[in-house]
């Protein structure tokens, strides 16, 4: 079996503590060598983003600062259209081929609407979910009657491709994008170092 690979995409508007530690407590329970950071386009989903793809791109450019454990992947942001997660997991099934274990995280308020995302039927075929645990999200757990099996270790996901899901049920941090958004001091001391001053420097959310 290829070596895992650890996929976290989201709108990240702006990348906040929350999403750097729900990736790293991701990476280490699933062995895997980095986290490929998948910032989205034009989100089928919500409104759209306050910042641009570009300014959201710098700031995880910023808040990543080198670390080697994580890379960024703008696929979709160069792509024509709604970022629908399926097209990108199909591209990457292409790329990494049918053995490659891919391990899609997702926060639990993400995964709460998995009913709704495009083509959902199809996801389990191609990837295996990792979920974690956010404080306010009980969860409702909508994959395991979309076709995902319930993991028992994270052993597991490393030992097939695609089809199971796992929950980490600790939540790791209570940090929110619209909370930064929304302004309040609190909130900002969630933004990676750098982050700030980028929002700052660009009047981004005012
Ligand atoms: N504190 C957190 N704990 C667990 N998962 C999180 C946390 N913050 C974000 N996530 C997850 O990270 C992914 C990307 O989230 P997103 O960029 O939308 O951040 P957000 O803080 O939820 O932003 P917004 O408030 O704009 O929705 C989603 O799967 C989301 O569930
Ligand atoms: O493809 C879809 O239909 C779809 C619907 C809702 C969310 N997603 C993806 O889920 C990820 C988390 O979304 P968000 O809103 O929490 O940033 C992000 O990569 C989105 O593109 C994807």
């Amino acid at each position: 079996m290829n070596p895992l690979r650890l996929i976290y995409g989201g709108t990240f508007d702006p990348i906040h503590s929350g999403h750097l530690a729900v990736a790293r407590a991701a990476r280490e329970a699933v062995g895997a060598e980095r986290v490929i950071l998948l910032p989205c386009g034009d989100p089928p989903h919500r409104a759209r983003p306050g910042a641009s793809g570009e300014h959201r791109a710098a700031m995880l450019q910023i808040a990543i600062a080198d670390d080697p454990l994580f890379v960024i992947d703008t696929r979709e942001l160069s792509r024509v259209g709604l970022s629908y997660t399926i097209d990108t997991l199909r591209e990457l099934r292409q790329e990494l081929g049918p053995l490659t274990p891919m391990v899609l995280l997702l926060g639990r308020d993400a995964a709460d609407g998995l009913a709704s995302w495009h083509q959902v039927a199809e996801m389990p075929a191609l990837t295996h979910l990792l979920i974690m645990a956010r404080p306010g999200y009980p969860g409702m757990h909508p994959e395991r009657a979309l076709g995902w099996q319930v993991a028992t270790t994270t052993d597991a996901l490393a030992g097939s491709p695609a089809g199971l899901v796992l929950e980490m049920p600790r939540p790791v941090s209570t940090a929110s994008s619209t909370a930064v958004r929304g302004g309040c001091d609190e909130a900002w001391q969630d933004l990676p170092p750098g982050v700030a001053d980028y929002m700052r420097a660009h009047r981004l959310y005012r």
